[in-house]
């Protein structure tokens, strides 16, 4: 017999989507009547000791990569039981992992049934959260590149939620718009300035004041003039929506790809040759939206058997509790109208897009593991028990005979 609360929470969660609710009660959240008739909770063992035998590309761009069938001659299409839910042959858009070996994403289109973008849709809100980026910092980066980290905050939850933007020409209105009775000290400090900060700067804006900027940056003043004006390149920017995962950012993991995904994304970003920008929409939403400590006892579980998605379900969750108005929100504030995304996922494809498609996914670029290729990256049971799941039951657009087996 659930209790008062329950009853509660279960009316509000029928007003809410699975993809895009604006706050996520997950320790109480229950799963979904799809998720436990798909859900198999048979105990399952995880393959070990694999080798990986697809043999490596030396692509260096990361994007597209060549896959090898290790079993199947490739005169001949890879066996249909090697192929994930989601893959279609070629003639229809944005459904296989591509095979060039130049970054490029392949188009998609969310509007038609074929277009790549799976066959779920996802509920939207009718409304889009309110989001406000409140500082930015410039961050030189170990690898050498340059980005520039904005907080925002929001009108639903008490997190703070990142914008991590690559390149000069990706600009925040939020951030931009003055504030009543602010000083010019007060823009350079939360981070409202063009150009760069240099000792002794007065001004938020270079063109503000005779005497106030250095050499180098009028040419730079150009171009963030340009910059205000919106994003002056036809292309739109590379984007990825990364949801938060301390256990593989920050202590090494070897259960998911989070941190190698991160890390890739942001290398993407930088090449000299991606002229039009990146976004990484870093979203507190730990744990698929469970939370660190939910997701640990997930991974109990998981080492007793279950796999990713019938953890979660066994922990009464959803299989996948994450939201991502808060990534249009703010992805509409950084001035963006279409986007390439960075995902294998095609939920998040329909969900970034917003209720009215205020934003456009123009093409789908895959995140295919660096070890697929044959360019480092890492391999483990764990990860490969993990990608496995997730192309057999959430649908994800990777082909599963890149498996090791
Ligand atoms: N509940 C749960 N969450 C996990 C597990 N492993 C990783 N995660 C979380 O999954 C999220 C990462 O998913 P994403 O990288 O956004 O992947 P995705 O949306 O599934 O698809 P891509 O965009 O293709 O990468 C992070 O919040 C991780 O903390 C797990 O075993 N259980």
């Amino acid at each position: 017999m659930p209790d008062a609360s329950s009853t509660q929470w279960q009316r509000d969660a029928a007003q809410l989507p699975s993809f895009y609710s604006p706050k996520t009660e997950t320790s109480k959240a229950q799963q979904n009547d799809s998720d436990v008739e798909t859900a198999d909770l048979t105990v399952s063992a995880l393959p070990r000791n694999r080798d990986i035998t697809a043999s490596p590309t030396n692509d260096d761009t990361g994007a597209t990569p060549s896959l090898k069938f290790p079993t199947t001659p490739l005169s001949q299409p890879p066996p249909e039981s090697l192929l994930s839910p989601a893959f279609t042959p070629p003639a229809t858009p944005g459904t296989v992992t591509p095979s060039l070996v130049e970054p490029r994403g392949v188009p998609v289109d969310s509007s038609v049934p074929t277009g790549g973008c799976g066959t779920k849709r996802p509920r939207l809100l009718e409304t889009l959260p309110e989001v406000e980026c409140v500082v930015r910092a410039r961050i030189p980066t170990t690898s050498g590149a340059e980005m520039f980290l904005h907080l925002y905050t929001n009108n639903v939850d008490k997190k703070e939620h990142l914008a991590i933007v690559f390149g000069p020409n990706i600009r925040s209105k939020s951030l931009d718009a003055p504030r009543e009775g602010e000083t010019e000290m007060d823009r350079l400090i939360r981070g409202a300035y063009t150009g760069r900060l240099y000792p002794g700067r007065l001004a938020s804006r270079l063109d503000s004041g005779a005497g106030q900027s250095r050499a180098g940056d009028n040419l730079k003043s150009q171009s963030q003039q340009e910059a205000e004006q919106g994003n002056c390149s036809a292309t739109p920017p590379l984007v990825r929506i990364h949801s938060e995962c301390y256990t593989g950012e920050t202590v090494w993991s070897a259960r998911c790809d989070c941190g190698e995904q991160l890390d890739e994304a942001a290398r993407l970003m930088s090449l000299p040759t991606n002229t039009s920008g990146g976004i990484i929409i870093y979203l507190r939403q730990e744990g698929r939206g469970i939370g660190l400590g939910e997701k640990l006892k997930a991974y109990n579980l998981q080492d007793l058997g279950s796999d990713t998605v019938e953890a979660n379900l066994l922990l009464r969750h959803p299989a996948d509790a994450r939201s991502y108005g808060l990534a249009t929100a703010m992805l509409l504030d950084l001035g963006q109208k279409e986007i390439r995304l960075l995902t294998n996922n095609p939920d998040k494809i329909r969900a970034v897009e917003g209720p009215n498609r205020e934003i456009v996914v123009t093409e789908r670029v895959a995140m295919v593991p660096l070890s697929w290729k044959g360019r480092g990256g890492f391999r483990a049971p764990e990860v490969e028990g993990y990608l496995k799941t997730k192309i057999e039951k959430m649908g994800h657009m990777l082909d599963l005979g890149a498996l090791p087996s």
